[in-house]
């Protein structure tokens, strides 16, 4: 099976006044219709700056980012313009990728009104859909996102991103600015839009065990590098890597209390 995205042997560097980043270094994945595969590593490991690349929001040094076998590396602005509606993002901070000053309708038409997609009453049709398949109120739309909490706000963004139908997610730790009992609504939303839309997730995180029921695959990356990746639960059950080895032992042991029954998950996956 051709894989829906693939980045093969991608570098990004960035020339600082500290110096030479070598931020990625020769990343090669594979995302696969209606999977999900977690991204996981630490803090500074060049997560984001990967997903940038893919996105076409970084110039990769070199390398490939194949959508649908297509090369998105190089690309002019107007061709890359033309495969955009198809791999959308949600951002980790949805206090800052939301633009304050514009009310919660307007946010989530705004991809449609770019790409010009539907007619006016149609966009407007669709802010409804969109707002209730997230969990919104529709009658919220007049309002401005200071008005939302955190999880609501990530909601917004979930609803925005998915105007444009992408057959690609890329969730930047999407959760992570959340509390832990939203954390776990933020998740299960995106794992029922999945179930129900087919999107494939590259799910970017820090928190192994926020995947360990979500996702089908995962790469863990380290200092630039894929350096490990397989079947989340075998990555989960025999870990290769030191640095694999290292987050997994720092997991707490969950009560037994509390998580009902082996395998079983809050995220009811
Ligand atoms: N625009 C840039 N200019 C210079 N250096 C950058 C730039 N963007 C990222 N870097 C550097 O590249 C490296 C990887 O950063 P990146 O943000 O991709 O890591 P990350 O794994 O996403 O970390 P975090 O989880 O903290 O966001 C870091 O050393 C960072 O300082």
């Amino acid at each position: 099976m051709t894989p829906l995205l693939s980045v093969r042997d991608l570098h990004c560097s960035f020339e600082t006044t500290r110096g030479h980043v070598h931020a990625v270094q020769g990343v090669s994945l594979d995302l696969n219709v209606g999977e999900t595969l977690a991204l996981v590593g630490e803090s500074g490991c060049g997560k984001t700056t990967l997903a940038r690349c893919i996105l076409g929001l970084q110039r990769a040094t070199s390398g490939e980012v194949l959508l649908d076998g297509e090369n998105l590396v190089g690309l002019s602005r107007r061709e890359a313009r033309r495969h955009r509606p198809r791999m959308q993002c949600v951002f980790q901070d949805p206090f800052a990728s939301l633009n304050s000053r514009k009310r919660v309708e307007d946010l989530i038409r705004e991809p449609l009104d770019v790409h010009r997609i539907g007619t006016a009453a149609e966009r407007r049709r669709q802010v409804q859909e969109l707002m209730e398949r997230v969990g919104l109120r529709p009658d919220w739309g007049k309002r401005f996102p200071h008005e939302f909490s955190g999880g609501q706000r990530q909601r917004i963004s979930i609803a925005r991103a998915l105007a444009l139908r992408p057959a690609v997610l890329i969730c930047d730790e999407p959760v992570s600015a959340l509390d832990v009992s939203v954390q776990a609504q933020i998740v299960n939303l995106l794992w029922e839009l999945q179930r129900d839309l087919g999107m494939s997730y590259l799910f970017i995180t820090h928190d192994l065990m926020l995947v360990e029921n979500f996702a089908d695959r995962v790469a863990m990356m380290y200092k630039g590098r894929i350096v490990e990746e397989g079947r989340a639960v075998d990555v989960w059950r025999s870990p290769r890597h030191e640095f694999t080895k290292t987050l997994i032992d720092a997991i707490p042991i969950p009560d037994p209390d509390v998580r009902m029954g082996s395998g079983s998950s809050v995220f009811g996956r």
